[in-house]
């Protein structure tokens, strides 16, 4: 019998940030640079096999702007992996990550957030004007927990598949829980296309 993991993955960051355009570049390859906000969450699935084990991973896209708090934090439950995500030409996103653990930590009822699979995405690489530094980011990872550290453009597609793979490592590395075993001939899950994404 053909059984796959299924995985819920998080994106959280400020408005703007990038989310969605990292979601949609790892799952559909696609971007696009004049994307809408996001209101509420949006989810796409991905299949992909890491370390010789196929994961389903349901990856949610949050709305980042604070008017839109109360309709993405009753989806934070469940998550086994949060993407914290700042952009690298904007400062401020970046000293708003602990605000987005804090918030995820609360939500999701996270007892101990620094034990938690957090992953640190640094978005827009490709964008000359950086705010902040490799070393800032990595340093803030050091000492909220030790999480691991990507810096990504969705644009041009550089470390997004990197950053969703070691997500899934830092899952099945902490977590060995038989419940998030899916088997293909049980329960089909349908697939979402970006043209189609699952809106809440
Ligand atoms: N140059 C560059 N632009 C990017 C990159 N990622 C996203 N953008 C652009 O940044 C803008 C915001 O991207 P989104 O993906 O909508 O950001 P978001 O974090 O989902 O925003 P909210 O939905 O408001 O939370 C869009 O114009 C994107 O095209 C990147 O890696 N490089």
């Amino acid at each position: 019998m053909a059984s796959s993991t299924l995985l819920k993955v998080i994106l959280l960051g400020d408005g703007g940030v990038g989310k969605s355009s990292l979601m949609n570049r790892y799952v559909t390859n696609k971007f696009d640079s004049h994307l809408f906000h996001t209101i509420g969450v949006e989810f796409l699935n991905k299949e992909l096999e890491v370390d010789g084990k196929r994961v389903t991973l349901q990856i949610w896209d949050t709305a980042g702007q604070e008017r839109f708090r109360s309709l993405r934090t009753p989806f934070y439950r469940g998550s086994d992996c949060c993407l914290l995500t700042f952009s690298l030409d904007d400062g401020q996103s970046f000293s708003n990550l602990a605000n987005w653990k804090k918030e995820f930590s609360f939500y999701a009822d996270v007892k101990d957030p620094d034990g938690f699979p957090f992953v640190v995405l640094g978005n827009k690489l490709d964008v000359p004007e950086r705010q902040v530094s490799g070393e800032d980011a990595r340093q803030w990872c050091r000492e909220n927990g030790g999480h691991p550290y990507f810096e990504t453009s969705a644009k041009d597609a550089t470390n997004v598949a990197s950053a969703f793979e070691e997500a899934v490592r830092r899952v099945l590395a902490s977590d060995d829980r038989d419940d998030h075993v899916i088997h293909t001939n049980t329960v089909h899950l349908q697939r979402k296309t970006a043209s189609s994404p699952s809106c809440c």
